[in-house]
């Protein structure tokens, strides 16, 4: 396999999967190399049910393999939100500052010490023909009092990796997909990959 459809139009995760993909071989398409302009709805209650209508949804349409990946921030702190609603928490027109500023300003005046939380990254690899497949991967952290770091996408600069000084957002890509639940998720599909 040299060709990996994901499907997703986020720039962010295309952007994590190409590099982590590089050490594979395996070059990445997305929804934005192709002719797709549907919405695709996620209606599912989970990451994994979100994952499989936008796998399944593709594969099925194009009879052949794609991956795609759920993915979300929970925060203890306010009982695992903003989880599956990460990506539209402050309103459905997607919008990275507002939903960072909505969780900074539902965190106010929560110590360090109850800012904990976790990226989680659900990715589905649907197969025509083929029971889809699940990989998790998470990430654990802490909820910073204020966006710091240009870098990533998403929750990126208001998230400190745990036992690092440094958000998200200033790490660089490389020290980003070291540790990060995409990262986590796609070694769990080592044996998928190795034997394409
Ligand atoms: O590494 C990450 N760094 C920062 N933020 C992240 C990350 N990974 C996911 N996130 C956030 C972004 C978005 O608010 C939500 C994903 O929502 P999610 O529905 O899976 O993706 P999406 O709608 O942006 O694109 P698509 O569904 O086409 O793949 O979690
Ligand atoms: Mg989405």
């Amino acid at each position: 396999m040299e060709r990996l459809l994901i499907a997703t139009k986020n720039e962010g995760k295309i952007k994590d999967f190409r590099q982590l993909f590089s050490k594979y071989g395996i070059e990445i398409l997305s929804l934005l190399d192709l002719d797709f302009n549907q919405d695709i709805e996620e209606t599912g209650t989970t990451f994994e049910e979100n994952a499989a209508i936008k796998a399944e949804t593709i594969a099925k349409q194009f009879q052949i393999p794609v991956l795609a990946d759920d993915s979300g921030l929970e925060i203890d702190a306010l009982d695992g939100r903003p989880g599956i609603y990460s990506a539209r928490y402050a309103g459905e027109k997607k919008d990275d500052q507002a939903n960072l500023h909505k969780v900074l300003k539902e965190l106010k005046g929560i110590p360090n010490k109850d800012r904990t939380a976790r990226f989680v990254c659900v990715l589905a690899l649907a197969r025509p023909n083929i029971q889809t497949i699940f990989k998790k991967g998470t990430c654990e952290g802490i909820i910073g009092g204020s966006p710091v770091g240009e870098n990533g996408f998403g929750y990126d600069p208001i998230f400190y990796p745990l036992g690092h000084s440094a958000t998200m957002a200033q790490m660089t890509h490389k020290e980003k997909n070291e540790i990060s639940h995409r990262s986590n998720a796609i070694k769990q599909l080592d044996d998928w990959l190795s034997l394409e």
